[in-house]
């Protein structure tokens, strides 16, 4: 990467993009709704069941200017999901700047482990143990989606809903390779504690991206 490329990484004009795809949401909230995503590679929270690892090393992923990125974006959708990745380790207020004078609605995935920047209509966040989100990501998050690996998560996602605000969104949502064993136990916590959402990665179901 030349120094001018780097500057331009360092100041969210430029990102490592991984790939982008249209497809229709299948987690949370806005399950089932099209959208685009836009995967921007770069990650050290290192979640040892991650199903997109291969977004780990950013320097795998071509820098891409965001003028190219948003250009392209808004030809698919009027919603666009920001992930990765972890997208907080970049900044996101060019991007979502510029996203935002097209009139589009802009999503983010993400683990809040990094300062939150962007502007966003919606934020869902998806805390993890080994790095815990920012402050400011809780106050901010429309939605917390905590990944259900084993028993103890159920604990996990308690703490963690005791921090975001009060309109936040509660789901829990089975580790992809863990569904058979934590569905029944999900299925009976959020019965037993209505203010959880089941969620479920329903475009794997469906085969799609
Ligand atoms: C790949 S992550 C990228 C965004 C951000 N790094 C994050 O973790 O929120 C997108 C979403 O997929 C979830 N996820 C990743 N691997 C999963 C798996 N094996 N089973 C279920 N959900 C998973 C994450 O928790 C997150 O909500
Ligand atoms: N269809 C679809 N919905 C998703 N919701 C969150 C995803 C992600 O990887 O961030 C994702 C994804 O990869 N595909
Ligand atoms: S934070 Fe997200 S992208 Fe990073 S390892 Fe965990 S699930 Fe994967
Ligand atoms: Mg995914």
């Amino acid at each position: 990467m030349t120094a001018e490329v780097k500057q331009q990484v360092d100041k969210g004009e430029m990102l490592p993009l991984m790939e982008e795809f249209y497809t229709i949401q299948g987690e949370g909230y806005h399950k089932g709704k099209a959208a685009y995503f836009i995967r921007v590679g770069g990650c050290d929270v290192g979640c040892h069941w991650c199903d997109v690892k291969e977004s780990w090393d950013a320097d795998t992923h071509p820098p891409t200017s965001i003028n190219h990125i948003v250009d392209n974006a808004i030809k698919h959708s009027d919603t666009i999901v920001i992930t990765g990745g972890e997208p907080l380790m970049w900044d996101m207020n060019p991007l979502t700047k510029k996203l935002k004078s097209k009139g589009v609605q802009t999503h983010i995935e993400t683990s809040g482990a990094y300062p939150l920047s962007g502007e966003w209509d919606w934020i869902c966040l998806s805390p993890k143990k080994r790095m815990l989100p920012k402050a400011e990501v809780y106050q901010r998050a429309n939605e917390l989606k905590v990944i259900v690996y084993n028993t103890h998560d159920f604990a996990f996602a308690e703490e963690q809903a005791k921090k975001v605000n009060q309109n936040c969104k509660l789901f829990l949502q089975p580790e992809w390779s863990k569904r058979e064993k934590m569905m029944p136990k999900m299925i009976d916590y959020v019965m037993q504690n209505p203010k959880w959402i089941m969620s479920l990665q329903t475009h794997k179901y469906l085969n799609i991206p």
